[in-house]
């Protein structure tokens, strides 16, 4: 026995070291043809067409060395001080295009939105990983993504958004709950609310615990999706003519077609359990159970409509949670506003009535505060790139189809002219204005026919966490939620000096997110913490039927 696993171990080490010696030179010298290759093809096609401007071009060099993988937008932000709103460069092969305006977002990526929604071809993420799947990855102009896109709008819209907000406000008194036992976990209880809510949408069922095997099963198929996506991972991004290389050798292809196995399985798993509450008549309001009871007019694979139904969880978990943090990093850092937001809530809940949703109508301020901290430091500095899928030509400007469009959301808000003072926290600014631009602004969320699906959620959230009214029938008034139980309030170092986060340093990858930072939510008073707890215990209650037996 002995034996023959050495056999075996000998013969794994010898073609390792074939692979090694007499393979990866071969490959390399291969993949470098046809890099140059396609180097020559660019530049003819490019011929004297005038591209917008940007840093000086060389014909065998791409700029993806002068961009930075921490923060790329802050290049990008640099570029554009130098050379305009509408800037261009070069990664690999492909051409890429940065607007710096909410002019000219608005005029290419909203009102050309026809051609200009499509997505950069992702290789590794979106065809081997995914199979094209995943919705987010699907060319706007194509069959598949009109129906996955149907499929998220009736889901999602307005009117369906409001059906989630019971579940969202009982799942935000969980969240009080928890803060107020385990303060220092605020991050994590963040992330479970969030979690719970995109999965309540997607599947009908709730998420108790972040260690329940379906969060798990779920962070292994996003965590993958995210290396996969990470910009510089694989070269075959950059030069697509790597395709040509016989497939037993396409290196990249081995992991992805692994995990692409996996999670097929575990997003079929979620779907078929539906199906059968579906059946037995358990199934709570959902998108899957919206889907599936007409899964006739879908015009969907089963396996498509599997990885449909993934979507708000892809989409809504991360950046409901950092949303959440960067809105409280702004209060934290602003105490002059939290008493401005707090005298508003106190207002509109009063003592005299029991409030209801459309308080949020009267809740101006504590809108234009979160449009203000997203503004401040949005957590999707790029968006999501575009593609179009046609040529077109802006002020003169060549944008051959196929091109990357980054609506640069980080130097859009920074704009001195749309807003001046840009580094400065004033919400005000959101409210002083008629233009309707800024009234609704929403580019945190992205343009045009491909601006997140998921927004309204996204804003219920933030305005149920931070003000949601509850009604207690032990108190004569009602009171509200993160605002008014608790003060925001710095932790102090071992010399009384309170420690304070530094706004304009994040951890960044696909998105920005504040570094972790400490933060005492001190309940405002004992009868409220009384309250919270009873009302916790009611939502405990009536989120049952949202549970699932793992
Ligand atoms: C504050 C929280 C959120 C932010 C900042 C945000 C931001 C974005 C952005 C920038 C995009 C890309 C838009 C574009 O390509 O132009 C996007 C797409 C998307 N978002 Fe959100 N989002 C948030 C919450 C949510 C939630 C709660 C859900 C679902 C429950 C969701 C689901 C999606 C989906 C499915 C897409 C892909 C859309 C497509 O490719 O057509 N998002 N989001």
């Amino acid at each position: 026995m002995d034996n023959t696993r050495t056999k075996h171990t000998y013969a794994a080490s010898y073609s390792k070291a074939l692979l090694a010696d007499e393979v990866l030179p071969a490959v390399a010298l291969a993949s470098l043809v046809v890099i140059v290759l396609e180097l020559i093809i660019w530049s003819l096609k490019r011929g004297t067409k005038k591209f917008p401007p940007g840093p000086p071009r060389h014909v065998l060099r791409d700029h993806s060395h002068l961009i930075p993988t921490e923060e790329p937008w802050k290049k990008f932000h640099e570029w554009h001080q130098h050379y305009g709103p509408v800037i261009s460069f070069k990664i690999g092969s492909g051409l890429v295009i940065s607007l710096g305006t909410v002019k000219a977002a608005y005029e290419l990526l909203d009102k050309r939105s026809d051609i200009y929604s499509g997505r950069p071809r992702s290789i590794v993420g979106g065809e081997i990983l995914s199979g094209m799947n995943r919705g987010a990855f699907q060319q706007g102009h194509s069959k598949r993504f009109k129906n996955w896109r149907s499929l998220m709008t009736a889901g999602m819209n307005p009117t369906a958004a409001q059906q989630y907000r019971p579940l969202q406000d009982l799942e935000s008194t969980i969240l009080i709950r928890d803060l107020l036992r385990e303060p220092d976990k605020y991050k994590d209880f963040m992330a479970r609310y969030a979690m719970s809510v995109a999965f309540s949408i997607g599947y009908g069922r709730r998420i108790k615990s972040l260690d329940s095997d379906v969060v798990l099963g779920n962070k292994d198929a996003e965590s993958f999706l995210g290396r996969m996506c990470l910009p510089g991972q694989y070269a075959v991004e950059s030069w697509p003519s790597l395709l040509w290389l016989p497939k037993s050798v396409q290196w990249f292809r081995w992991t992805a077609e692994r995990q692409r196995k996996r999670d097929e399985k575990f997003y079929m798993s979620l779907m078929r359990q539906v199906e059968k509450q579906i059946a037995d008549g358990t199934a709570m309001p959902s998108m899957a159970l919206n889907a599936l009871s007409k899964v006739d007019q879908l015009d969907m694979t089963p396996i498509q409509t599997a990885y449909a139904l993934s979507s708000p969880w892809a989409g809504g978990v991360d950046t409901t949670t950092v949303a959440l943090e960067i809105v409280l990093m702004a209060l934290l850092l602003h105490p002059d506003v939290v008493k401005h937001c707090q005298a508003e809530v106190d207002d509109v809940t009063g003592r005299s009535r029991l409030p209801t949703f459309s308080d949020e109508s009267r809740l101006p301020y504590l809108k234009a505060v979160i449009k203000e901290a997203h503004r401040w430091h949005p957590e999707a500095p790029l968006a999501f790139a575009h593609a179009n899928s046609q040529d077109d030509v802006y002020e003169g400007m060549f944008i051959p189809k196929g091109t990357t469009i980054y609506g640069n959301v980080y130097t859009i808000c920074r704009d001195p002219d749309t807003f001046p003072d840009p580094d400065h926290f004033r919400p005000e600014r959101f409210l002083e204005t008629t233009d309707p631009r800024l009234v609704n602004f929403t580019r945190l969320f992205g343009f045009g026919r491909r601006i997140c699906p998921g927004q309204h959620i996204a804003m219920a959230s933030q305005l149920i966490v931070l003000a949601k009214s509850h009604a207690s029938f032990f108190l004569l008034y009602p009171y509200s939620s993160l605002l008014a139980t608790f003060n925001i309030c710095p932790v102090k170092d071992e010399n009384g000096k309170p420690i304070l986060p530094d706004p304009t340093v994040g951890s960044t990858g696909l998105a920005w997110k504040p570094l972790p930072y400490p933060l005492a939510l001190v309940s405002r008073n004992a009868d409220i913490v009384d309250v919270a707890m009873r009302e916790a215990e009611n939502a405990d209650e009536q989120l049952k039927g949202w549970l699932w037996a793992d």
